[in-house]
Formats: C-alpha cells, sequence, structure tokens
C-alpha cells in the first residue's frame, strides 16, 4: 500500500543521524525464583543466569557447544551465522516437579497481579526469569480463547473435539502480541536500566508484526522502524503502526526484500531487530502451546495445526510442548502440521521432496498475505519442529483457502485467511482419514478475521477472477416498501424449505 501523504514523504526523508556503536555486555544476575504467587521457593543458581542465547544447533546436537550469549547481548545469528536459541536452565527448573508448575500457572490465570496476568507473563519463568517486572511492556496479552468448533466440526467434518485457538482476538489483533511483549520489554530493559544505546526497534513485516511492534513500543515510548512491502498488505493493518506512531517505510519490494534490508539495516544502527530472526521472540509464542495445553486441563490434543510464513510460530508451538513433556506436566506432544498457501510453499515443497532439498520460492500474491514468505528465516526451526513431532506440511490453493474461511465464518467464527489455509489442510487430513474422527484437534487461528474484511467482502461479493466464490453470500438489494420486502423474504423461507 502505497503512502503518499506530505506528511508521510516528509517523514521518508528523514535520515537518521545518531548511530552510537553497538556495545555487547554481559550481566550475570542471582535470582529469587520463582517470584510470588504463590509462595516462593528458592533456587539457588550459583550465580549462572536462568536463560541464554545458544546457537540453535546444539539444542539437537548431542556435542553441546560452549557459545553462548547473555540475553542482554544484542546478537540474532551464532558464530557461523546460524539462528539462535533461547536455553533454559532445565535443571533449575527441574526442582519444581510438573504439578507444581501447573499449580503455578493455573493460579495466575485471570488475575490482575502484574505481570502475571498475562498470558505470556503467567509463564515467566520459562520465558525472560531474569527481567524485572518493572521493565515489562505488557498489554495482559495471550489467554485466547480456546473455541469449540462444534458446528464445523460435527457438520463438516464429522469431528466432535474440534478447536480453534484464537491467537487473534488479541491486542493487536494477532498472536505476535505474545512475542512482542518479550522483546519489547527486554529492549526496554537494555535502554533504560542497561543504558544501551538502542535508538529503537525495527522489523519487516506482512503486516502483524509491524502492528504489535508499534504498538508495544508505543506504549513504552520507544520508537518504531517499520518496513512494509508497498501494496500487499491489508489496509487494516497499514494503518495500525501509521496510527501508533511507527516511522512506517513502504517499500517497493516483498517481504523477503523487506527482510533483507532490515537485516542490513539493524547491522548497521542500533536499532533492535524485532523480527522472529530474534528469538526473544518466540519465547512469548510458545506460551500459546503451553496454555492450549492448561485450557484442556493439561490433556494434550492430538494434533496441532498452525499456518507457517517466515515459520517463527511453528518451532514456538513445539518448544512450549517440548518444555511441557521435559518438566512433567504432560507426557507426549501434539503431532504438529504446518499449513502454507500453495502461492507461497517453500516448505511444503521441502517436505514433499522428503526434505532433500530446500530452494527458496518467489511467492506469489495470495489471500494470506501475511504468509506471502518465500524465503522463510526459520526454516531450520519448522524442519525441527516437524521432524520431532512426527508432523505433516500441507497446502492450500487460494479457491481452497477462501472457501475455508467461508465456511468457517458461516459456521459462526470470523477468521483469517492464513485461519482458512490451516481449515484447509484439517480438511485434506480429515478426508484422507488421517486426522481420525475423535481425534482431539486444535486449529491456532492467527489474526483477526477483521483485518482481512476485503477478501471476505470481494468473496462474498463474487468479484474474485477465477474463483466461483461457492459460499459467497451477497446481501439483496430491495427497494423500501412492505410488498417487496415480503416477496423476498418469502422467497428466500421457501427455498430453504424445499
Ligand atoms: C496472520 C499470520 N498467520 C500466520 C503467520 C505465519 O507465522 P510464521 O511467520 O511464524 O510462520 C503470520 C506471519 O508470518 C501471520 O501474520
Ligand atoms: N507475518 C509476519 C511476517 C514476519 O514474521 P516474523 O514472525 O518473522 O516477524 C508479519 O506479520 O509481519
Amino acid at each position: 500500500m502505497a503512502v503518499a501523504s506530505p506528511l508521510f514523504n516528509t517523514l521518508f526523508s528523514k535520515t537518521n543521524t545518531q548511530s552510537p556503536p553497538l556495545r555487547r555486555t554481559t550481566i550475570k544476575c542471582t535470582t529469587t525464583y520463582p517470584p510470588s504467587p504463590p509462595p516462593t521457593t528458592t533456587i539457588n543458581t550459583n550465580g549462572n543466569t536462568l536463560a541464554k542465547y545458544v546457537p540453535f544447533i546444539s539444542i539437537s546436537s548431542s556435542s553441546p557447544t560452549t557459545e553462548s550469549y547473555s540475553l542482554d547481548d544484542i546478537v540474532y545469528r551464532s558464530r557461523d551465522g546460524g539462528l539462535l536459541d533461547v536455553q533454559h536452565d532445565m535443571a533449575a527448573l527441574k526442582k519444581f516437579d510438573g504439578q507444581y508448575w501447573k499449580s503455578l500457572f493455573d493460579s495466575r490465570v485471570g488475575k490482575t497481579t502484574w505481570p502475571y496476568g498475562s498470558g505470556v507473563w503467567s509463564k515467566k519463568e520459562w520465558v525472560l526469569p531474569e527481567i524485572d517486572d518493572e521493565d515489562i511492556v505488557s498489554a495482559f496479552e495471550g489467554n485466547s480463547n480456546l473455541f469449540w468448533a462444534e458446528r464445523f466440526g460435527k457438520v463438516h467434518l464429522e469431528m466432535n473435539d474440534l478447536w480453534v485457538k484464537q491467537c487473534g482476538i488479541s491486542h493487536t489483533g494477532s498472536f505476535k502480541d505474545l512475542g512482542m511483549t518479550v522483546l519489547v520489554s527486554q529492549v526496554n530493559r537494555l535502554r533504560k536500566k542497561l543504558k544501551r544505546p538502542l535508538v529503537g526497534v525495527g522489523c519487516a513485516s506482512t503486516g502483524d508484526t509491524s502492528a504489535a511492534l508499534s504498538s508495544y513500543c508505543a506504549a513504552a515510548d520507544i520508537p518504531s522502524f517499520v518496513f512494509l512491502p508497498a501494496n500487499k498488505i491489508s489496509m487494516a493493518q497499514l494503518v495500525q503502526p501509521i496510527a501508533n506512531g511507527a516511522f512506517v517505510l513502504s517499500i517497493d519490494t516483498d517481504f523477503d526484500g523487506c527482510m533483507k534490508l532490515i537485516r542490513e539495516v539493524t547491522s548497521e544502527l542500533p536499532i533492535y531487530l524485532a523480527n522472529s530472526l530474534n528469538s526473544l521472540r518466540l519465547e512469548g509464542q510458545k506460551t500459546a502451546a503451553i496454555e492450549i495445553l492448561q485450557q484442556f486441563n493439561w490433556e494434550v490434543p492430538d494434533w496441532v495445526i498452525v499456518p507457517g510464513g517466515n515459520l517463527g510460530n511453528i518451532y514456538a508451538f513445539y518448544k512450549g510442548f517440548k518444555m511441557c513433556q521435559e518438566l512433567g506436566l504432560v507426557d507426549k506432544i501434539p503431532r504438529l502440521v504446518c499449513a502454507q498457501a500453495t502461492n507461497a510453499n517453500p516448505l511444503y515443497l521441502y517436505y514433499k521432496s522428503g526434505w532433500n532439498e530446500f530452494q527458496p520460492v518467489k511467492a506469489k500474491t495470495t489471500f494470506a498475505s501475511a504468509i506471502q514468505i518465500g524465503d522463510p528465516v526459520s526454516i531450520d526451526r519448522a524442519v525441527f519442529a516437524l521432524k520431532n513431532s512426527n508432523g505433516i506440511v500441507e497446502e492450500a490453493t487460494e479457491e481452497e483457502l477462501m472457501d475455508a474461511m467461508a465456511l468457517a465464518d458461516s459456521t459462526g467464527m470470523f477468521v483469517c485467511p492464513h485461519t482458512g489455509v490451516a481449515l484447509t489442510a484439517l480438511i485434506k487430513l480429515r478426508k484422507s482419514g488421517i486426522i481420525g474422527p475423535n481425534e482431539r484437534t486444535v486449529v491456532v487461528s492467527t489474526a483477526h478475521g477483521l483485518k482481512f474484511a476485503q477478501s471476505k467482502i470481494d468473496y462474498h461479493s463474487r468479484k474474485i477472477q477465477d474463483m466461483s466464490c461457492g459460499l459467497a453470500n451477497p446481501p439483496l438489494q430491495v427497494k423500501a416498501n412492505f410488498g417487496a420486502v415480503m416477496d423476498v423474504l418469502m422467497n428466500y423461507l421457501d427455498s430453504r424449505a424445499s
């Protein structure tokens, strides 16, 4: 979406003259752990940090690396250029049994106690254990509804136990809030407490990351910088960072091009990178998985289906489930399904090749515009998550995802096209019998349908080229008189009765 007003032209022409050098500092904390409530138990951490960055591969590798970084370091890549991950001190966490953690997390749901009323910060000890509560920037995100999709499941799929995790019913309308509260809180700590010369936080975005970033930054009075692919995001998404006062660049490229640019810019300027390449984000996002278990009273669903684009979220779900298993809250993890749009399906193609060779693709236009990504930064994380959860990758054509969205809406939901992608995967796996009628299945809904109203308008007005829009339900134009209204009503009722 091009932004052409004089105000924005002025903003675009600004250059940032402040670029103090980046410094790396490592701090070590001793923490009283966990904080109240409930009554605290103290873990002696022997002066070690409870969480640190390690190269991603070392999580899976049998030979652990010595490379690690403090979470107060500004680092996004390992020495050899690979991904990082946040590694928690599992030995320290294991000093408490699964029952302890379940009770602790359950005791915090729905309370106003700062910051534990947040679905993310209610799991603070597993997320960012050493941040001071006063540094946290939170909108009490998380605790999203796990919707029983009774009618959709029973009528359309002969399923009894179908659920939709509504991560899009959130502060800025997507699951990105879960990760952004963590990332912006850490930046707040770095700037205000540790006096790091960070001039702000930046991201490339297909819409939702930028909305979350700009909102949390605005709440904490931190400048935010947003790189958006011009004309490729919805109007509702574009207006979010604009309204929240971000410095918004509409760039004549696609998301992958914006991602490349923000990586270059954040390595030159003291702007902190907010995309999920930064593993801090995934620490917040993984709490959605823990929340699902909690909402099922710590019973494990059989399947969880997640729409994938830059592919951080599928790994975040894996990590959340896996931590619960390792720390004794549950005894297994669900099978994960990652769902991609056919027009942006590099993971699907890789999966279909038997994980033989990964090739980025040039992502084509899709109604699921937030996952129009051809070169996902978290490809290695996604593959790891899928291989270790006996996972599956599915894809959805434009017609399939739009029909699935319309079908879900017709049963009372109001989902986004990305959820339509995940629902298509469900429909395919159910039809092929891979997902059984009684298997408990959770579809992750990633954004609010209202952000994508235009796609629904196009569908219901049958305005989409080469798409039959079979479930379109356009409004009827009627004259303003009783007879005309009665006629159309009677026709409608007759057609329903026959
Ligand atoms: C609405 C929505 N759904 C799904 C995704 C995919 O998440 P991920 O990039 O972590 O795979 C994104 C962002 O990419 C998104 O904004
Ligand atoms: N859908 C995303 C794309 C960027 O993903 P990220 O998780 O790496 O920030 C968006 O909303 O921008």
